[in-house]
C-alpha cells in the first residue's frame, strides 16, 4: 500500500482535489476533514490514532461490522477468477446466480426475482422505470405518477432526489421531475394532534395517501413508495396502524406498493426487512447498504412474483447498468448475506441485542428535560431535541441543536447522526450488550453536556 501521509498532508490534498457529497466545501476546507484509516467490529480509527465508536455503521450500511477478512478474501479470489463481466447480452456468471438464489431464500415467499444496480439511488430510479413499464404492459400507460412522503429520503439521482421529500434537494436542480407527488410524513411528534391516539394518527396519516390519489386520479397513479421507517429524515417510526392502512388503500385503488428497504433491509429492524416488521407485503422493494454491508457498492430491486411475471412476459425492459450484478460485488454480497443468516446475526438483533438496545436507549434518554420522542426498533433508534417537552415546541432550525450535539458526540469519539434536531443511531448489527452499554454511557455524558450548553447559550 502507499506509504501513509501525515494528517495535514491528507487534509491539504483532500481540500485541493476532492469535492465531498452533501458538504459545504468552503467551510469543510477551512476546518479540515477527519481522516479515517481503519475499521474493526464497531470501531474506526482516524489518522491520529483515535479509536471511534461508529454508532452509524458508516452510513447505515456496515451491518456485519468492519474488518471481515473473509469478505476481503472472497473479493480477492473473485477478482482473480473473473474481475468483471456483464449480464446484458444473454450471459450470466456463477456469483450473480448464487446471490439471486440466496436473496430468494432470505426474502418472504413470493419474492423470487432481483434486478441489480450499484446503489440505493439507482434502485429507486429502477423502480420509477419499472412500475411505469409494468402499467404500460398492463395496458394502463396513463398510470405514471409515483407518490412518496415529504422528508423521505430516496437517494440523490434525478429520480431518487425527486421521489425523496427533501425540499432543499429539490431547490438545487429544479426538482422534482414530472410525475412525482408527496404526502405528509407519519411523525406523531410533528403532525399529531393533541389528544389524538397514535393509532388514530396512523390511520389519518395513511388517509393522506387516499386524498392524494383522489386528487390526482387513481387512473394516473402508478405506485406509492415509502421507507418502512424514514431513515435520513430522522428515524420516523410510523404507528402500527399506518402501513396496513397504506396497503389497504393501495389495493383499493390498484396501485403498486413499493418499500424502500435500503436502510431497513438485512436485519436493521430485527426482521430481515422492514415490511416484515410492520406486517405488509410490497409489490417490489429496493435494497442496497446492508446487502454488502458497504464492503462493495451494490444495490437492487426485489420483485414480487406478479410484477416479475408481467415484466418477464412483457418483452424487452430497456434499462440497466454496466455493473448490474458485478461479479465481485455479487460475491461479497453473497458472503455477507450468508454470514448475516448463518451466524444468526439477524436473529440475535431480533431476540437479544435489539430489545436490549431499545430498553437501554429509553432508560438513557427518557429523563432529559429537552429530549423527547425517545424511539427505536431493532438497532435503529433516535431521540429529538425540543424546547418544551409538554408543548412539543421545537427549536428554531437556525439554533442547529442537532449539529451542536453531534459535534459533542464526535469530540467524544462517538459517531451518531443529526437529522435536524433528531439524534439517530444505527450501529453495526454485531454490536454486543457490553458495547451498547459503553456507547450509551458516553452518549448520556454528551447529552448532559449539550443540555448545559443550551442553557449557557440561552436557548432554553
Ligand atoms: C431509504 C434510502 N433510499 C435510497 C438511498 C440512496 O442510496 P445511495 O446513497 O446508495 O444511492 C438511501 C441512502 N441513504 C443515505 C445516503 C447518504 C447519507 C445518508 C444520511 O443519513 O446522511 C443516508 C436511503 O436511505
Amino acid at each position: 500500500s502507499t506509504t501513509a501521509r501525515s494528517t495535514n498532508e491528507y487534509r491539504e490534498l483532500d481540500a485541493a482535489h476532492h469535492l465531498h457529497p452533501f458538504s459545504d466545501m468552503g467551510s469543510l476546507n477551512r476546518q479540515g476533514s477527519r481522516v479515517i484509516v481503519k475499521g474493526d467490529g464497531i470501531y474506526l480509527w482516524d489518522s491520529e490514532g483515535n479509536k471511534i465508536t461508529d454508532g452509524m455503521a458508516g452510513l447505515w450500511c456496515v451491518n456485519i461490522g468492519y474488518g471481515r477478512k473473509d469478505l476481503a478474501e472472497v473479493a480477492r479470489q473473485q477478482m482473480e477468477d473473473l474481475a468483471y463481466y456483464n449480464t446484458f447480452f444473454k450471459t450470466t456468471h456463477p456469483r450473480v446466480v448464487e446471490l439471486s438464489t440466496l436473496l430468494a431464500e432470505v426474502t418472504q415467499p413470493g419474492y423470487q426475482h432481483v434486478f441489480y444496480t450499484n446503489s440505493g439511488s439507482e434502485s429507486v430510479d429502477t423502480v420509477i422505470r419499472m412500475v411505469r413499464q409494468y402499467w404500460s404492459i398492463k395496458g394502463k400507460p396513463g398510470k405514471k405518477t409515483l407518490i412518496s412522503r415529504w422528508n423521505g429520503y430516496h437517494g440523490s439521482t434525478i429520480g431518487g432526489a425527486s421521489l425523496g421529500g427533501m425540499t432543499y434537494m429539490h431547490e438545487q436542480g429544479d426538482l422534482p421531475i414530472p410525475g412525482i407527488a408527496h404526502i405528509g410524513q407519519p411523525w406523531y411528534l410533528k403532525e399529531g394532534r393533541d389528544g389524538e391516539s397514535e393509532a388514530d394518527f396512523g390511520l389519518r396519516a395513511a388517509s393522506w395517501l387516499e386524498e392524494k390519489i383522489l386528487e390526482i386520479g387513481a387512473d394516473k397513479v402508478a405506485a406509492f413508495v415509502g421507507e418502512p421507517i424514514l431513515g435520513a429524515g430522522g428515524v420516523i417510526i410510523p404507528p402500527a396502524s399506518y402501513w396496513p392502512e397504506i396497503e389497504r388503500i393501495c389495493n383499493k385503488y390498484d396501485i403498486l406498493l413499493v418499500a424502500d428497504e435500503v436502510i431497513c433491509g438485512f436485519g436493521r429492524t430485527g426482521d430481515w426487512f422492514g415490511h416484515e416488521h410492520f406486517g405488509f407485503r410490497p409489490h417490489l422493494f429496493t435494497i442496497a447498504k446492508g446487502l454488502s454491508s458497504g464492503y462493495l457498492p451494490i444495490g437492487g430491486v426485489i420483485i414480487g412474483d406478479e410484477v416479475a411475471r408481467t415484466l418477464i412476459e412483457g418483452g424487452d425492459f430497456n434499462h440497466g447498468f454496466t455493473y448490474s450484478g458485478h461479479p465481485v460485488s455479487a460475491a461479497v454480497a453473497h458472503a455477507n448475506v450468508r454470514a448475516l443468516r448463518d451466524e444468526g446475526i439477524v436473529e440475535q438483533v431480533k431476540k437479544d441485542t435489539g430489545p436490549y438496545m431499545q430498553k437501554r436507549w429509553r432508560e438513557a434518554f427518557g429523563g432529559f428535560e429537552h429530549v423527547t420522542d425517545v424511539r427505536g426498533v431493532g438497532l435503529i433508534q433516535a431521540f429529538t431535541w425540543v424546547k418544551n417537552k409538554a408543548t412539543r415546541e421545537m427549536f428554531a432550525g437556525s439554533d442547529d441543536v442537532g449539529t451542536l450535539c453531534r459535534d459533542i458526540f464526535f469530540k467524544h469519539n462517538l459517531i451518531m447522526r443529526a437529522c435536524g434536531d433528531s439524534m439517530v443511531s444505527a450501529p453495526p448489527l454485531i454490536i454486543t450488550r457490553t458495547e451498547i452499554d459503553a456507547m450509551l454511557s458516553t452518549a448520556v455524558e454528551c447529552v448532559e453536556q449539550t443540555e448545559k450548553l443550551l442553557q449557557e447559550r440561552g436557548l432554553v
